[in-house]
């Protein structure tokens, strides 16, 4: 099967300074993958690449077998809750059906029953069908949440791409995130990008770091060597709050 995303020794550069080095990293379809890292370690800049945004200097990124020009429209993109406006008066409806108009659409574009039909199916999804009608400022941080997430999921994506999630919402709305991600991972591949370790620790099949250099395990477990090289500091620093489960070293067992 052709994987959802494949970085194949994927360098990235600004001028002469290189922020990803090397980096190959396999997301397959049905997979709930995280690529980690501290701030600074390269996470926007590789997100940028793989939608392709930013250009190469080494290596190559393929979703789904398309460069990245070609095989964006697969990805649906939520990007970093802060970027968006709540207090614009739009109702969720409205905010999703948005993103289905192209980008060089004419102010008096007018939606097709399909754009109606993936709104509505976005909505059914993540199920805030019963707020479809309500302006956005009104919903809670939970909900407006799942909405940006529906505005996603209505291009129809088959690659979801989610940059740091789970930072603004508090602990309900997060088990409610993840059983979520859990039913969408039934008709597509999933990925977030964070530095919020154990918000993810244990839900994920597949994880990576990313400090310059991108470190995987092959499996979903971050071991205390993979911590140690990308952040530079001791594990227990890093590992505090993370069920044990989830850390172990290099040819080990589990410890819970
Ligand atoms: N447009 C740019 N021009 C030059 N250097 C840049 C540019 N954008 C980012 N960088 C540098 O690239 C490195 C990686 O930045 P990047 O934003 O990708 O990291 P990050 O892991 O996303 O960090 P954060 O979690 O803080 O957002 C940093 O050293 C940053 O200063």
């Amino acid at each position: 099967m052709t994987p959802a995303l494949q970085l194949d020794d994927v360098t990235i550069s600004y001028g002469r300074h290189v922020v990803v080095e090397r980096a190959s990293f396999v997301v397959e379809e049905h997979d709930f993958a995280a690529i980690i890292g501290p701030n600074g370690g390269g996470k926007t800049t590789l997100l940028k690449a793989i939608l392709g945004l930013l250009p190469l200097s080494g290596g190559a990124i393929r979703i789904f077998g398309n460069p990245p020009e070609e095989g964006r429209d697969l990805i649906g993109y939520v990007p970093q809750f802060h970027t968006f406006d709540f207090s614009f008066p739009i109702t969720v409806s409205e905010m999703i059906l948005q993103s289905r108009l192209p980008k060089n659409a004419g102010l008096f574009r007018r939606y097709r029953e399909e754009d109606y039909q993936a709104m509505e199916n976005a909505l059914d999804q993540i199920g805030l069908s019963g707020l479809m009608d309500h302006p956005i400022a009104d919903l809670s941080g939970g909900q407006q949440q799942r909405a940006i997430i529906a505005r996603a999921l209505a291009g129809e994506p088959r690659l979801l791409i989610l940059d740091e999630p789970t930072v603004y919402i508090d602990a309900p709305a997060e088990e409610q995130f993840f059983s979520m991600i859990e039913a969408l991972r039934e008709s597509m591949a999933v990925i977030i990008v964070t530095h919020d370790i154990s918000a993810i620790s244990g839900k994920v099949n597949r994880i990576a770091c990313l400090n310059r250099r991108l470190y995987t395990h092959g499996d979903a477990s971050i071991t205390d060597g993979m911590l140690t090289s990308v952040y530079g500091c001791p594990v227990d620093l890093i590992a505090h709050g993370v069920p044990h489960r989830v850390l172990r070293h290099h040819g080990e067992g589990y410890d819970d």
